[in-house]
């Protein structure tokens, strides 16, 4: 038995700080949302007891770092399940990007398994169990648009966000989020405001989201790569509404509504960057079928 599943990309349209934690995280206030860019996990049943992994990318470990190695181990010894799995992950989403790319193959790992080896847990089980994984896990086993507090595994749902275009582009450099938390001046924070994004989303307010975007990661990681800036200077020259880093990095995005500005930021950063993409953001979270 084989299962197909996809498991998208999230973009971060607000990130906030509060605090640094006692056990070394920081608390956050995050707006959170999938995006129709995806990576494509293959789930095969075995019957030995085992779980064997593959990627064509070399980005990606294939072995028991890899975060969809872990989704499988967690749910094997937790349930105690006999049987095997082969995970074969096929990457669009660029790697160690603020993409959360290796979350959602995880988020996805699990919800396939779920299914895949009949253990019959909710979505807010297997959200539960993601947490254990890393803090990005527990959003992407839901999908959709959501807050997301605690350490990133408290979530909430909202409503789909306005409709419009996001351009991404991702420069040549690969970021570590510890390495950028561990960098954030907790003193010289300028906080955006999530509860006027929250408003603007749930108005279906397009200008009230673009003039919200905010992320308090940002500052950190323009410092070390000065690269990320210019790609945002870019984007705001070719006509974008809002323009933001997405997670701690260097990926950035554009919120764009007509489609000609879409196509002049697209091509404008197409050779000047890794990758660029223009995509839909996904309305909808995930169901268990
Ligand atoms: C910044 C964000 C925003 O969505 O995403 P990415 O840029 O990674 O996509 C997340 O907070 C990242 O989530 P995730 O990548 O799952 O983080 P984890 O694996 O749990 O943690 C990696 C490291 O980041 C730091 N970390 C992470 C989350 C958090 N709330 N506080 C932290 O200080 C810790 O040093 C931790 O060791
Ligand atoms: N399935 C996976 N896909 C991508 N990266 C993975 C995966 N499993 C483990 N990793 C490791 O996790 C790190 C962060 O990857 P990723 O989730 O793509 O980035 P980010 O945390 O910036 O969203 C990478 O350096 C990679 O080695």
């Amino acid at each position: 038995m084989k299962l197909l599943i996809k498991a998208p990309a999230k973009i971060n349209l607000s990130l906030d700080v509060l605090h640094k934690r006692q056990d070394g995280y920081h608390e956050v206030e995050m707006i959170m949302t999938t995006i129709d860019l995806a990576d494509r996990i293959e789930l095969m049943l075995l019957d030995s007891d085992s779980i064997r992994i593959n990627s064509q990318s070399r980005f990606v470990p294939d072995d028991q770092r890899n975060l969809a190695y872990q989704a499988a181990k967690l749910l094997k010894e937790r349930y105690k399940v006999t049987k095997g799995v082969q995970i074969a992950i096929e990457k669009t989403i660029p790697v160690a990007a603020g993409l959360a790319g290796g979350s959602s193959d995880a988020a996805a790992t699990l919800r396939g398994l779920n299914k895949l080896w009949d253990l019959g847990l909710s979505l807010d089980e297997l959200a539960e169990l993601g947490a254990e994984i890393g803090s990005d896990v527990s959003f992407c086993v839901y999908g959709g648009t959501a807050l997301a507090k605690g350490r990133g595994e408290v979530i909430t749902q909202l409503p789909a966000p306005p409709t419009c275009w996001v351009v991404l582009a991702k420069p040549f450099i690969g970021v570590s989020t510890a390495d950028v938390y561990r960098r954030l001046e907790l003193d010289h924070i300028v906080h955006p405001n999530t509860a006027d994004m929250i408003k603007a989303i749930e108005e279906d307010d397009f200008n009230g989201m673009c003039k919200n975007v905010g992320n308090v990661l940002e500052d950190v990681t323009l410092k070390l790569y000065p690269e990320v800036a210019q790609i945002k200077d870019q984007m705001i020259r070719f006509g974008a509404d809002a323009v933001l880093m997405s997670g701690s990095g260097p990926t950035v995005f554009a919120l764009v509504q007509h489609d000609s500005r879409m196509h002049r930021i697209y091509n404008g950063l197409r050779g000047f960057c890794d990758q660029v993409f223009a995509v839909r953001m996904l309305g909808t979270r995930h169901t268990l079928d």
